[in-house]
């Protein structure tokens, strides 16, 4: 998958997949025979479903995870936003190829191929307070650079982001796409005081003074940086591939909420993992109309959240597909 041009991603809406409507109702025929209640199994039952869709099967499995996590820096940082300093995203790109990040422990622990996507880490985007944090096609070449990292072998895919001073690009692209009050979408992020936070909505609503009321693409290219973009790139490329997406916290549901703000379906293929500490990550899922998988008050980042929802999806699939039917079992039915 290619893009040429940020005019055209919202009418993909219309040309990628969607979902399987008869796979759905093939497995939740089978849903219904195995040996327990209806609905018994709540939302396991929901994301067995959810897979069967996309996978275009009434028995999906999950054999490939992949994980990726894109890492950008921000020019945004010269307004004094981040309590780490900038350095940090490389030093962690560092770590995560090491191997000693929460992400690689999570991924071994649920099963995943992590790789990590270092965009440009020496040349940050510019400061959105003073003009467009990217050029359009700055922005084209991290979308095809989150694209062309997607496996198509994959069975479902983590994404995740590394980007200091991302949480106020975050809450600048949530600000802009939803409603225009910073103070509602901005939180600590790794750990900024009260004075960091207002810098931050500071900064922000100067964001919104300048770049404030286009449409969805070119606010993700003024106000967002190299990985919120390939994390676009990379949810169109999971979807032609008909791959199911697993979204992390409050910073990539943020960068995939542009694709909601495009067009909504775009994101039909994507689950959140979780419900980050971030305050404005619950804020997002209602504007986004989408439920975390789980709630472990985890801060983090990194596509952390996730990779820990990786292990729910895997345990519904389990259910799904090695559960004895009544018939099988010989279990009376009601
Ligand atoms: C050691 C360390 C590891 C991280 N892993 C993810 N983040 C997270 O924190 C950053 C956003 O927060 P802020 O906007 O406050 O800079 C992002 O890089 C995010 O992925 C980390 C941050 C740090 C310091
Ligand atoms: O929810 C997130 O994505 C998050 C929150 C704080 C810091 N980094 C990431």
């Amino acid at each position: 998958m290619r893009f040429e041009s940020l005019s055209q991603i919202a009418a993909l809406a219309n040309t990628l997949p969607a979902r399987d409507a008869a796979a759905r109702a093939a497995a939740l025929a089978r849903q219904n025979s195995l040996t327990k209640p209806p609905g018994s199994l709540g939302r396991l039952e929901d994301l067995a479903l959810f897979m069967a869709e996309w996978r275009g099967t009434d028995r999906p499995v999950i054999t490939k995870a992949q994980a990726l996590v894109f890492a950008g820096n921000h020019g945004i940082c010269a307004q004094g936003v981040n309590p780490y300093p900038q350095a940090v995203t490389a030093q962690m790109v560092a770590n995560f190829e090491h191997g000693g990040a929460a992400i690689n422990q999570l991924c071994r622990a649920n099963g995943a191929d992590l790789s990590v996507v270092a965009l440009d880490l020496d040349n940050p985007t510019a400061d959105f307070t003073t003009g467009p944090a990217m050029t359009e096609a700055e922005t084209l070449d991290a979308m095809n650079r989150g694209a062309a990292a997607v496996d198509s072998g994959a069975d479902v895919l983590i994404l995740g982001e590394m980007g200091i001073g991302n949480s106020t690009i975050a809450a600048a692209l949530t600000s802009a796409l939803f409603d225009a009050t910073p103070a509602d979408w901005v939180g600590p992020g790794t750990g900024s005081d009260a004075e960091g936070i207002r810098r931050k909505i500071v900064a922000i609503e100067k964001g919104l003074a300048l770049h404030g009321g286009q449409n969805a693409m070119a606010t993700l290219a003024a106000l967002g940086g190299r990985e919120q973009a390939a994390i676009c790139g990379a949810v169109l490329a999971a979807r032609a591939a008909r791959i199911p997406v697993i979204l992390d916290g409050f910073i990539c549901t943020a960068a995939a909420a542009t694709l909601h703000a495009a067009d909504p379906r775009l994101l039909d293929h994507c689950v959140v993992g979780h419900a980050s500490a971030e305050p404005g990550h619950r804020r997002l899922l209602a504007a986004i109309d989408k439920k975390a998988i789980v709630e472990f008050d985890m801060r983090l980042g990194e596509g952390s959240g996730a990779a820990l929802a990786l292990g729910i999806l895997r345990a519904a699939l389990e259910c799904h597909n090695g559960m004895a039917t009544f018939g099988e079992a010989g279990v009376s039915e009601a």
